[in-house]
């Protein structure tokens, strides 16, 4: 996360740390608890990574330091990436990952709320994206978990943005007009999370932009209202 803030112990209690046990053990993306047992991400995450014998569920983090070998986590029973996904920039860049056995939820691991097909017009005005990822283009993850509170952007500002692309009505953009605060490298996957009616929804998931934080740039989350059948019909 460019431009953001640590947060706090709790804040965050469906972000998890999606990892990979390769040669070693890292981070790779963000992802949100929706159920107890399943997990929204990216599509993109899983490019080439599609076996779930190799992803680990780290949930309750904060910071990645407190994950070593001994840390607990979940397994991956299923990995269902969108039928109509081919890259980040062309859509469809949503993800689920089914946990090999239902968490228990805790003050520190809970789901977060799916908006409804409905509520695609409802207007967001308190919206953040949160994640380990890097502060800047060329940096690191970071170890304590971010936070940065960004607006949401109209489809006709980020097509206008991202001239080369097509932005459609399947994708939210947040972003400064000057740039300064945006999702970065490791944040992919993650939730843009959104305050209504004092119950946070997971509107869009983290998924590319042109560089991080730079003006006029927003970011492109894949917007997860227009998702939301497709979700309940692989989740229930
Ligand atoms: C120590 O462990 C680590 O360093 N881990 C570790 C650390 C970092 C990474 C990995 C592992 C690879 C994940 C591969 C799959 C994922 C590949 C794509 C992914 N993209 C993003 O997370 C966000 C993009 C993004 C999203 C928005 Cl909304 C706006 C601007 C964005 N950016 C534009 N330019 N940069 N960001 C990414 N993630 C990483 C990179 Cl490197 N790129």
């Amino acid at each position: 996360i460019v431009g953001g803030t640590v947060s706090f112990p709790g804040e965050w209690p469906w972000q998890v740390s999606l990892q990979v046990n390769l040669s070693t053990l890292r981070h790779f993306c963000g992802g949100s608890i929706i159920s107890n047992q399943w997990i929204l991400t990216a599509a993109h995450c899983t490019d080439n990574l599609e076996s779930p014998d190799i992803w680990r569920v780290y949930s309750g983090i904060l910071k990645l330091s407190e994950i070593n070998e001994d840390t607990p986590f979940f397994k991956v029973q299923k990995i269902i990436i969108h039928p109509q996904y081919v890259t980040a920039e062309t859509g469809y860049d949503i993800a689920l990952m089914k946990l090999d056995k239902p968490m228990n939820f805790t003050e520190l691991q809970q789901p977060v709320c799916l908006p409804s097909k409905e509520e695609t017009n409802t207007v967001y005005t308190n919206c953040w994206v949160i994640g380990w990822g890097y502060t800047k283009e060329q940096g690191q993850v970071e170890d304590t978990l971010q936070k940065a509170q960004i607006p949401l952007v109209s489809s006709e500002e980020c097509q206008m943005r991202y001239k080369q692309y097509k932005i459609d009505n399947k994708t939210i953009c947040a972003g400064y007009r000057e740039g300064g605060k945006d999702a970065c490298k490791g944040d992919s996957g993650g939730p843009l999370l959104c305050k209504h009616e004092e119950i946070w929804y997971v509107v869009g998931i983290t998924s590319w932009g042109e560089g991080c934080g730079r003006p006029e740039q927003p970011g492109v989350y894949t917007k997860v209202a227009e998702y939301a059948n497709w979700i309940l019909e692989k989740t229930t």
